[in-house]
């Protein structure tokens, strides 16, 4: 950084709070609320203390171009570390950057592809019909349960080749543990050393096991293929146990965040009959025609649905990193060292970019409007090098189920006039009360 302009540089401002405790309780009341409000106030760069932690918001668009040119002034690496040392490994997918980072991706690309859905759209839609016919007629059930379900059943089957069966629970008790302490904060190491999770731990470990044990070459997805193939020839960047992690990643990555989407899509669908009637137009033809998959982009209002309800209710656009080395970010000066946290998702309410911000409206994202194509307004699925890899087939995935689903007749918000609890990205899932019922 040359002299003058280090001169120039001012310290990011410090957002809302009290003393001692700072910000932490408008954080736990409402996060993206807060940092809604204190984006308005402040502009894309402002310091947040909440009792003992302290990091730094770079948010908005100016956040995704910042991501979109890093050269390294700030990475994901301290962010997963203690998740892949706990497990056994050195190094994943998702912590480095560069080079490695790139090869890296690129051996996991073909697993994650938009067209792993579009070429099994007849065995995705198999498996909500009969997660479906497992419903009962009559009786209510509870939406996220369902969704998360059928979710592992498709991203399992579409990955890795294989439902995940009776390891998903033990998945599901590894990676939300896991999220808790070395993630989000909010749980102690202690919870690491528990007997249920050592034990569901275990469990998720043996399942990815029994799967590597098997014939690559005989699996329907290229993931287990093409990642051997990659271990081959990089041992510095994956080696065994590191490979038994990525087995675990598909759920890591595309399980809690796709059933969110689905559950509040499906809520949206379910509580506002006009909505649900413009939605049914759309899908019935598709769906007597067997969901064509040249054919999905006619589903507009479904695609804006999806897009609106990643709006409306950030899920996963609010990313740590690290600063590896001093830098600039829109006038602020942002030391090495500082803790980072990338709300890309900040700007969605903001006025100047969506008109009517707290409305929940699908037409912003159809034409005229198209709200969306305003550069960097809407980042769901993240910027720059580790933008989602499987952003494609989680689309591809929610139209196919959203059809599906949307499209069966009988099905009702339970009870009718039922609203939902605010849902928060931190929650892990929406409100439990969410059901469904189907007459
Ligand atoms: C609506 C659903 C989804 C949302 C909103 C979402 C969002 C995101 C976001 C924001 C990131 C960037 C994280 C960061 O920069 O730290 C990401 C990365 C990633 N996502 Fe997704 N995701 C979704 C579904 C999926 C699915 C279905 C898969 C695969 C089965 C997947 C695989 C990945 C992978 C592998 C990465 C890491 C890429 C890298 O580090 O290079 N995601 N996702």
């Amino acid at each position: 950084m040359c002299h003058s302009k280090a001169m120039t540089l001012r310290e990011p401002p410090l957002a809302d709070g009290f003393p001692l405790v700072g910000s932490a309780p408008a954080l736990l009341r409402d996060t993206e609320g807060f940092l809604y409000s204190q984006y308005a106030k402040h502009g894309p760069c402002f310091r947040v203390r909440a009792l003992n932690r302290e990091f730094v918001v770079l948010g908005g668009p100016a956040a995704a171009e910042a991501m979109a040119r890093n050269a390294g002034e700030f990475d994901a690496w301290t962010m997963w570390e203690n998740v892949i040392r706990e497990f056994g490994g050195r190094q994943v997918l998702t912590m480095l950057e560069g080079e490695a980072h790139r090869r890296y991706r690129a051996a996991a690309r073909a697993g994650f592809a938009k067209t792993r859905v579009q070429e099994n759209i007849p065995l995705v839609l198999s498996l909500a019909h009969e997660a479906l016919e497992a419903v009962p007629y009559g009786r209510s059930f509870v939406v996220g349960e369902f969704a998360q379900q059928l979710v592992a059943d498709c991203v399992g089957m579409l990955t890795l080749g294989r439902r995940p069966g009776d390891s998903l629970r033990d998945f599901i008790t590894y990676w939300h543990t896991q999220l808790a302490v070395n993630i989000a904060g909010t749980r102690p190491t202690s919870a690491l050393t528990r007997q249920n999770y050592l034990e569901a731990k275990a469990r998720a470990r043996a399942a990815a096991e029994e799967l590597l044990a098997l014939d690559a070459d005989s699996l329907p997805s290229p993931y287990v293929r093409d990642l051997r193939a990659f271990m081959r020839e990089n041992p510095d960047l994956l080696n065994e146990e590191e490979l038994l992690f990525m087995m675990l990643l598909p759920y890591v990555a595309g399980l809690d965040t796709v059933v969110n989407v689905l559950t509040l899509s499906l809520y949206h669908a379910y509580r506002d009959p006009q909505l649900y009637a413009r939605l049914r137009a759309e899908i019935d033809p598709l769906l007597a025609e067997g969901l064509p998959a040249g054919r999905l982009r006619e589903l507009k209002v479904l695609h804006a649905l999806v897009l609106e309800v990643m709006r409306y209710h950030p899920i996963a656009n609010m990313v740590t990193r690290h600063a590896r080395q001093e830098f600039e970010f829109q006038g602020c000066r942002i030391r090495q060292g500082e803790q980072l946290m990338m709300a890309l998702m900040a700007s969605q309410r903001d006025p100047a970019l969506f008109r009517r911000p707290e409305r929940f409206d699908v037409d912003r994202f159809l034409a005229p409007r198209n709200e969306h194509r305003q550069k960097n307004a809407l980042n769901p699925y993240g910027a720059g090098a580790h933008t989602c890899l499987g952003a494609g087939m989680a689309e591809t995935l929610l139209a196919t189920l959203i059809s599906a689903i949307v499209g069966t007749d009988g099905l009702r918000l339970f009870p009718p006039d039922y609203r939902m609890r605010p849902f928060h990205a931190s929650q892990l899932a929406p409100d439990p009360g969410l059901r469904l019922v189907r007459l």
